[in-house]
């Protein structure tokens, strides 16, 4: 791959007790990338999302990401500070703001990026707003981004599971992200939901933004990722384009007795 890289990881490792979660992890993610993470229950996936994203520190290796012109050493930073240098995760379970709008709870995302911070935002302090009127076009762009526009004044509860989905993404996308990390966004959407998902991570890669995507679908990372990078026990034992990934012999084995990517 030309492209400049947007993320690189070196032997990155992250134990929980005696076991690993991730273990000596070295990849790197080209701009403009969607790169697909697959692997078997428990493989370190999201774990290493969450190394990735400052959520958790990493035991051993390095995180290096691209901020201005060139890449910068981001392991030791906080998720916040991440986040405020580009980085946006969607989490695998939904984290929506009950009893709060879809435009609120977009708000809530564009909130991580400004000066103030969310807590002096909540208390409506005056020097808040006219940032609060730009951040408020800002979630209607979001909203408009991910199909949600006409919902953006009703409750987030009431939307149905791949409207949630699709409102998690545009929560992270007001946030300005140049990296999108997406655990398992269609986890548990009906065929109708997933192809919609499908769309607009589809649309999200043809604007040139990089992702990172949690998928265990082997046809929907097929569609949507440029490479495949897969865990199995913490480790990563292949890396390749999806067409690479399906004949990998080692990746078979791995999901031996489990879902088999087909
Ligand atoms: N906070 C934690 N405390 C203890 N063990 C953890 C923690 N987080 C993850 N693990 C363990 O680390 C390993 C990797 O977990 P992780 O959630 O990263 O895998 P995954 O590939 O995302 O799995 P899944 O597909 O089931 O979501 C598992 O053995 C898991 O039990």
């Amino acid at each position: 791959m030309t492209a400049a890289a947007m993320l690189r990881v070196e032997e990155l490792s992250r134990a929980f007790g005696a076991v690993y979660a991730v273990r000596d992890v070295s990849l790197s993610v080209a701009e403009g990338e969607t790169r697909a993470v697959i692997g078997p229950n428990g493989a370190g996936k999201s774990t290493l999302f969450n190394l990735v994203s400052g959520h958790l520190t990493p035991g051993h290796g390095t995180v290096h990401y691209a901020a201005g012109d060139r890449l910068r050493r981001i392991d030791r930073l906080s998720a916040h500070a991440r986040a405020r240098q580009g980085i946006a995760i969607v989490f695998q379970s939904a984290r929506l703001f009950h009893g709060m709008t879809a435009l609120e709870n977009v708000m809530v995302g564009a909130h991580a990026r400004t000066r103030h911070g969310f807590l002096s935002a909540a208390l409506r302090l005056p020097r808040h707003h006219r940032e609060e009127a730009a951040i408020t076009a800002d979630a209607l762009a979001a909203l408009d981004r991910v199909g949600l526009r006409d919902w953006a004044h009703r409750s987030a509860d009431a939307l149905p599971l791949g409207q949630q989905r699709a409102l998690q993404v545009a929560r992270a996308l007001c946030a300005r992200p140049r990296l999108l990390l997406l655990d398992e966004p269609a986890s548990g959407l009906r065929a109708g939901e997933r192809e919609a998902l499908a769309r607009l991570i589809e649309g999200l890669r043809a604007e040139g933004l990089t992702m990172m995507l949690i998928e265990h679908d082997v046809a929907f990372v097929a569609r949507l990722a440029d490479r495949v990078t897969v865990l199995h026990l913490g480790r990563q034992i292949a890396e390749g384009t999806p067409e690479q990934i399906r004949g990998d012999d080692a990746v078979l084995a791995a999901y031996l007795g489990q879902e088999a990517p087909a």
